[in-house]
């Protein structure tokens, strides 16, 4: 685990404790918007017109951001117009890897053993973190894009005149309601279980674990009278929710020591979590493998051994 600083690798973990123990998550740097017709978006440059075989995802399977990404390009039936390459699931001292492991997917543009490889053949002289996911231009060899919930929003519109799905997860009509819950389930829950697992004082982890359980039985609540987060429809607050609550049972209540509940142990997330697994091609998004390999043998400093639990059994079928 490690960041680049003016081009090179340095490995280091999360500087916590400049914060009184907290994580706190950096902005995504590549913030520009494929478009139909290549005009600019809301950020960043234009340039991207929207065409098929012309962009390129890098994802970790593990990743719940970048599930998102993999989620919607599913929904929109983007599979062959956009390509995938896939980190192997141990992030370590080199941060993600192509490193061969099975459901690894190299990648295209220069082969790289090192994702941050990639990021410096943009720019040589780039300092952050190496983030999945990352939408890649293959055309002008650029990072479109590496902020999932953008990601999300240009797949969901951009690509209609040359062939997407129809479906709109993000309608005119409800716009401000999926943003008023987007906001809460990003601060509490996605970022949430990272904010708890990764704190390393023990009066913030209990302030972020409370206010996750506090927000998932509200969700619990909203979810007694209503399928989806919004009204009657699916849409990208469901999704979003989604990709941490699949995760949960599996690493963030162990690992992260987000255990207060299991989300099998709520009535309606749990019946919410097993509809939206089952959704047709979603399942074939999520890998349970790659999940639990990463999340238990990178973070070292929470799991020194870098053992595997076997468990949980869950089993996901409707009845
Ligand atoms: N805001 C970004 C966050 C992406 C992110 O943090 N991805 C994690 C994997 S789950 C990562 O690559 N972390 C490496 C690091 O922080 O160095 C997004 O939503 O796309």
């Amino acid at each position: 685990m490690g960041l680049l600083v003016d081009g090179k690798w340095h490995d280091q973990w999360y500087d916590t404790e400049g914060n009184g123990g907290r994580f706190i998550r950096t902005e995504a740097q590549y913030r520009n918007w494929i478009t139909p017709d290549g005009s600019p978006g809301p950020t960043g440059e234009g340039g991207f017109k929207a065409e098929p075989n012309r962009y390129h995802l890098y994802v970790a399977m593990a990743c719940p951001w970048a599930n998102r990404t993999l989620i919607m390009r599913k929904l929109k039936k983007l599979e062959d117009m956009i390509s995938v390459s896939v980190v192997n699931p141990l992030m370590a001292e080199n941060g993600w890897t192509f490193e061969p492991a099975v459901g690894v997917i190299p990648d295209p543009v220069i082969n790289a053993t090192y994702l941050h490889e990639l990021y410096t053949h943009v720019d040589p002289n780039y300092s952050g973190r190496v983030t999945v996911p990352i939408l890649y231009d293959l055309k002008q060899n650029k990072i479109v894009n590496n902020e999932s919930s953008e990601i999300m929003r240009m797949l969901n519109t951009a690509f209609y005149g040359v062939g997407a799905k129809e479906g709109d997860y993000y309608p005119k009509e409800l716009q401000e309601e999926i943003d008023a819950v987007n906001e809460l389930v990003y601060h509490n829950v996605n970022n949430g279980v990272y904010k708890a697992g990764f704190a390393t004082n023990e009066g913030v982890y209990q302030e972020e674990v409370g206010r996750l359980f506090k927000t998932l039985d509200q969700l619990e609540a909203r979810l007694e009278n209503q399928r989806y987060l919004v009204g009657d429809q699916i849409t990208e607050a469901d999704w979003r929710l989604f990709t941490t609550l699949i995760r949960f049972d599996s690493v963030y209540y162990s690992h992260f020591k987000c255990n207060i509940r299991q989300i099998r142990d709520y009535k309606n997330l749990w019946r919410y979590t097993r509809e939206l697994y089952n959704w047709p091609g979603i399942a074939e998004t999520v890998n349970f493998k790659h999940i639990k390999e990463h999340y238990y043998r990178s973070h070292k400093n929470i799991n020194p051994t870098g053992i595997v639990p076997v468990g949980p059994i869950l089993d996901f079928s409707l009845d």
